[in-house]
C-alpha cells in the first residue's frame, strides 16, 4: 500500500504512573524522529511536565474531576477502573476538539492498554487505534486467557490462601498460581473486569509491546496467532531512546559514591514508583544487607514506607546499619546506576521497566515482586532466563543476607552475571539494524504511514 506523506499526527494516551509514562514518552520520541507530530493526552495525575526535549510536542489535559487522593487511596486496579469510567465522555470531547483543531491530520490514537476509554473514543471517530502494552507479552497472554480460566474455575486456587498456590497452572509453564498477574489490592472480580476491557483487542488496529522476541518468543507467537491483528514487539524502548522522563528529581550524588566502589561490588535496591513496604520489612532488609557485608545503594522513595513521609518513622538503628556500607537516596538515575561498573546486582520488585533496564545492562536480580505482572517477570527471571533469585514468603534478615550473598558472592551469582551479559548482547542486537525489534519497529512505522 502507498505510504502517505509524513508529519501526520499521532495522539498518545499514557497511564498516569512513572512505569507507564516512561515507555510511552520513549515511543513518542521515536515516532517523532520518524517524522510524526505528537500529541500527548494526560490527566492531572502524575502530570508529566515536559522539559526542553519535548518542545515540539503538543500536550493536552483530559478533564476529569476525581479527587487527587484517589491515586494513592484506590491503588492501581480500582483507580484504573474508575479513571476509565471518568474519562469515557471527557476524552471523546477532547479528541473531538483535537480533530477540529488539527483538521484531518490525526492518523491514529495509541493508548496504554489500561486506558481503554481512549480506544473507545477513537473508534467512535473511526480513527485507527493501537494498544501499547508496557508490560511483557506473557502477562498479555495471561490477561487474554483470564476470563476463560476464571469461567472454567481454573483460577479457583487463587482464592486459596495457601493450598495449591505453589502448583503449576496447567498449560502455562513455568507459571504457578501464585505467579498469575493478580493483586492483593483488588478482588479477582475487579481484576477480571479490568482485564476484560484491556484485552478487547478485536476492535483495535494493532498491538505494540515493549518486549523483544529473544526474551519471550513463544508468548509473542501465541499473541500473533490469537489476536488476528498485527502484533509488534518493539522493545526494549529504553535501548532505542534515552530521553530523560523522570517525574521525580534524580539524586546524582549516588554516581559519585558508586565511582568509589569496586567493580560488581554493589547491590542496587529499588522498588519502582508504586510498591509499598512495611516498617518491619525495611528493618529486616537493612539488617540482612548489613550482615551480608556487601555495599548497597538503596532507593527509598518518599511515601514508600507505609504511613510515613520518608524514613523518619524508622528507629535510629536503621541509619547506623546503612551508614556502614550503604548509601540511601530518594530517587536515583536508575539507568545510569545499572550501567555503572560497580553495580553487580539489583534487588527489585521486577516492574517491567526495571527488568528490561537490568537485562539491558547485564545485571542479574534478586526478585521481590509485589503484584500483577511483577510476579510473572520474577518467575521468568528465575526459571526461564535464569538470571534472578526470587525471595518468597516473609522477609527476615537471614533470608535477605542469604539472597544477597548468593547473588553477590557465590559462584551461582557469577554464573547469573554471565547469562545476564549474554542476554544483554542479544537485546542490543535486537534493537540494532536487522534485529527483530528494529524490524518490528520499522514495520509498525510503515503501518502507521499507510493509515
Ligand atoms: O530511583 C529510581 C527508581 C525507579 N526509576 C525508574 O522508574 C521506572 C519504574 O518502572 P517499573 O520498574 O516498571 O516499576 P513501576 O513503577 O512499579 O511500574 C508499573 O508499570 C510497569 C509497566 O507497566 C509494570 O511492569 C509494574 O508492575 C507497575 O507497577 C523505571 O524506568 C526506573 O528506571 C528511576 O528512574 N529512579
Amino acid at each position: 500500500m502507498e505510504e502517505k506523506p509524513t508529519r501526520r499526527r499521532v495522539v498518545l494516551v499514557p497511564v498516569p504512573a512513572q512505569g507507564h509514562i516512561t515507555p510511552m514518552m520513549q515511543l513518542a520520541k521515536i515516532l517523532h524522529s520518524k517524522g510524526f507530530s505528537i500529541t500527548i493526552a494526560q490527566t492531572k495525575f502524575n502530570y508529566f511536565n515536559p522539559s526542553d526535549d519535548f518542545t515540539d510536542f503538543q500536550f493536552v489535559t483530559i478533564p476529569e474531576s476525581l479527587p487527587e487522593s484517589d491515586f494513592d487511596d484506590l491503588r492501581p486496579i480500582l483507580f484504573l477502573l474508575k479513571l476509565n469510567k471518568e474519562c469515557q465522555m471527557s476524552f471523546k470531547d477532547c479528541l473531538g476538539h483535537l480533530l477540529v483543531q488539527q483538521g484531518n491530520e490525526i492518523s491514529c490514537v495509541i493508548y496504554d492498554e489500561f486506558m481503554y476509554f481512549a480506544g473507545d473514543a477513537a473508534k467512535e471517530f473511526k480513527l485507527p487505534n493501537v494498544i501499547f502494552s508496557t508490560t511483557n507479552a506473557t502477562t498479555f497472554v495471561c490477561r487474554s486467557v483470564f476470563e476463560k480460566l476464571y469461567a472454567n474455575n481454573v483460577l479457583a486456587p487463587l482464592k486459596d490462601s495457601k493450598g495449591q498456590q505453589d502448583e503449576l497452572v496447567p498449560e502455562y509453564h513455568p507459571l504457578r498460581y501464585k505467579d498469575f498477574p493478580v493483586s492483593c489490592w483488588a478482588t479477582l472480580e475487579s481484576i477480571l473486569e479490568l482485564y476484560r476491557n484491556t484485552v478487547d483487542e478485536r476492535a483495535a488496529s494493532a498491538v505494540i509491546i515493549n518486549t523483544a522476541s529473544c526474551l519471550e518468543s513463544s508468548s509473542i507467537s501465541w499473541l500473533k496467532q490469537q489476536l488476528e491483528i498485527p502484533v509488534y514487539p518493539i522493545g526494549p524502548l529504553h535501548m532505542v531512546d534515552s530521553t530523560p522522563t523522570s517525574l521525580l528529581e534524580e539524586n546524582k550524588s549516588c554516581i559519585e559514591w558508586l565511582n568509589k566502589q569496586k567493580v560488581n561490588s554493589v547491590i542496587y535496591i529499588s522498588l519502582g514508583s508504586l510498591a509499598l513496604m512495611e516498617v518491619n520489612e525495611v528493618m529486616e532488609t537493612a539488617s540482612g544487607l548489613d550482615s551480608s557485608n556487601q555495599h548497597f545503594l538503596w532507593v527509598i522513595r518518599p511515601g514508600s514506607i507505609r504511613d510515613s513521609e520518608w524514613i523518619e518513622c524508622l528507629p535510629e538503628e536503621f541509619l547506623k546499619m546503612v551508614s556502614r556500607r550503604g548509601y540511601v537516596v530518594k530517587w536515583a538515575p536508575q539507568k545510569e546506576v545499572l550501567a555503572h561498573p560497580a553495580v553487580g546486582g539489583f534487588w527489585s520488585h521486577c516492574g517491567w521497566n526495571s527488568t528490561l533496564e537490568s537485562l539491558g545492562e547485564g545485571v542479574p536480580m534478586i526478585c521481590r515482586p509485589f503484584s500483577t505482572d511483577q510476579k510473572v517477570n520474577a518467575r521468568y527471571l528465575e526459571c526461564v532466563w535464569k538470571v534472578g533469585i526470587q525471595v518468597e514468603g516473609e522477609l527476615d534478615r537471614g533470608v535477605v543476607e542469604r539472597a544477597v550473598k548468593r547473588l553477590m558472592v557465590d559462584e551461582e551469582g557469577e554464573e547469573m552475571r554471565e547469562r545476564a551479559f549474554s542476554l544483554k548482547e542479544k537485546l542490543i542486537a535486537s534493537v540494532r539494524s536487522g534485529g527483530s525489534s528494529h524490524k518490528s519497529l520499522e514495520e509498525f512505522v510503515h503501518f502507521l504511514r499507510t493509515l
